[in-house]
């Protein structure tokens, strides 16, 4: 993008003398964004910011569906587009941690859901300061010693890693908890939950529905802990397709022999069970050690050496490694501001309208965001001006 000059993107009104289609008269906690024919209004009365398109082409109000978790209604916002595909949205009078937003209207994941759904989708995705620590997706046959590992791993890092609490319509175990192991829950629920677009990958295992809720890795991520996923190759796959960074390790038993010592052992499955997930194992190994999802396969003989080859993976290698937990960053801006945008920088000028303008500027750098919908949007930069005379190379970072 060439040098634009910076506009203000606040008090900015609806166009073409059309209403703004939410039965109510613009108090100013309304923005437009047009992005080709379209214009996307944000706002509305609800407790949610509600999105509504007008499309030029056919002259009308369409209500889109959107997917992702929406933001809450707040005392106003601004709305710069970014990239063509994304409107930024910055809250007014919000937490540190919930005044930046993205409405992805024409992402990839955005048009592959316009695909699947067959009429007009928009996403919302939190935007975070920073980059995650990749999340660990394990996959591996029942019985294989997954769990065990990871139990391991949360018990000596525990700051550091938090599990993925997957969804499941199996019945729990007898010493599973719900909410810690799985969430249990009815597969008609579940069936709605990952239509209306809450699962970043479901799966069919076992005769039982799992699936990965986005909700369940941003919880581990928002709490500034690494994301351990224990999913099958299905899931994995599924993951390995969508926007999450995440580094693959698929773990190997010994042998079929020593898997079925293992699984009996274990003592929590009927007898059918256990026949049909060793049947289901030999295709999950085959698959797990052939298809290229994984960036790594370990061999689970001897339980220690292959959780210290696990810790060598995730950069756990033994010298100076202390159980740390990164705490996630958010902006602390005033309820009113103004935004303007040059280039990827974008300039919050929290200082009172008559100030001068760099008096009180946070500038927001959007050049390298990453991931988005339907997690979180990550890489954003933020820095604060010290004063005026510092310039922009004068900036410090917020952390
Ligand atoms: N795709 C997918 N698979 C999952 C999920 N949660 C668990 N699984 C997999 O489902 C399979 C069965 O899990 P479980 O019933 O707990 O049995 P276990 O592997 O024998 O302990 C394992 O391969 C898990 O990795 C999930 O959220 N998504
Ligand atoms: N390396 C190992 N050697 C022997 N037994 C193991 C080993 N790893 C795990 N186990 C045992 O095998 C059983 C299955 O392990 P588990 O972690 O529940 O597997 P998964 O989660 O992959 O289904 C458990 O009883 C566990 O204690």
């Amino acid at each position: 993008m060439g040098e634009a000059p910076a506009f203000m993107v606040d008090d900015l009104h609806t166009e073409n003398g059309f209403t703004n289609g939410f039965g109510l008269k613009s108090k100013g906690c309304e923005t437009t964004t047009t992005v080709g024919d379209k214009t996307f209004l944000i706002g509305g009365t609800n407790e949610a910011l509600g999105v509504k398109i007008y499309d030029k082409s056919t002259g009308k109000w369409l209500i889109p569906t959107v997917l992702g978790k929406e933001p809450k209604r707040c005392k106003g916002h601004s709305a710069v587009l970014l990239n063509e595909d994304r409107i930024l949205v910055i809250k007014k009078g919000s937490t540190p941690d919930d005044c930046i937003w993205f409405l992805e209207v024409d992402t990839q994941y955005v048009r592959d859901h316009n695909k699947k759904v067959g009429a007009e989708v928009v996403a919302w995705s939190k935007g975070v300061i920073g980059y995650a620590e990749k999340p660990i997706v394990i996959s591996g046959p029942s019985g294989v010693g997954k769990g065990t590992l990871i139990s391991k791993l949360m018990k000596e890092f525990p700051s550091m890693f938090g599990f993925s609490v997957s969804h499941t319509t199996r019945a729990p175990r007898v010493m599973e908890k719900d909410g810690v192991h799985y969430h249990y829950t009815e597969r008609s629920v579940m069936e709605k939950d990952i239509k209306d677009g809450k699962f970043l990958e479901f799966a069919s295992v076992h005769g039982n529905l799992y699936g990965t809720s986005i909700e369940a890795v941003e919880m581990v991520a928002d709490a500034g802990k690494r994301c351990i996923l224990d999913i099958d190759v299905q899931g994995a796959r599924s993951v390995r397709a969508s926007s999450l960074e995440a580094i693959f390790i698929f773990i190997c038993p010994p042998s079929m022999q020593e898997l079925e010592k293992r699984l009996r052992a274990r003592g929590t499955e009927l007898e059918e069970q256990i026949l049909k997930r060793l049947r289901n194992a030999k295709a999950e190994i085959e698959q797990g050690t052939s298809s290229g999802i994984f960036d790594h396969t370990l061999y689970n003989d001897n339980l220690e050496e292959c959780y210290e080859n696990l810790k060598k993976l995730v950069g756990l290698d033994g010298t100076n490694v202390s159980d740390q937990q990164t705490s996630p960053k958010g902006i602390d801006l005033p309820a009113e501001h103004s935004v303007s945008k040059v280039d990827n920088k974008i300039l919050i000028n929290c200082g009172a309208p008559e100030q001068e303008e760099t008096s009180n500027l946070i500038v927001m750098d959007v050049s390298s965001l990453k991931e988005g919908a339907p997690g979180r949007t990550r890489g954003l930069d933020v820095y604060t001006f010290d004063s005026f005379s510092n310039g922009l190379n004068g900036v410090s970072k917020l952390s």
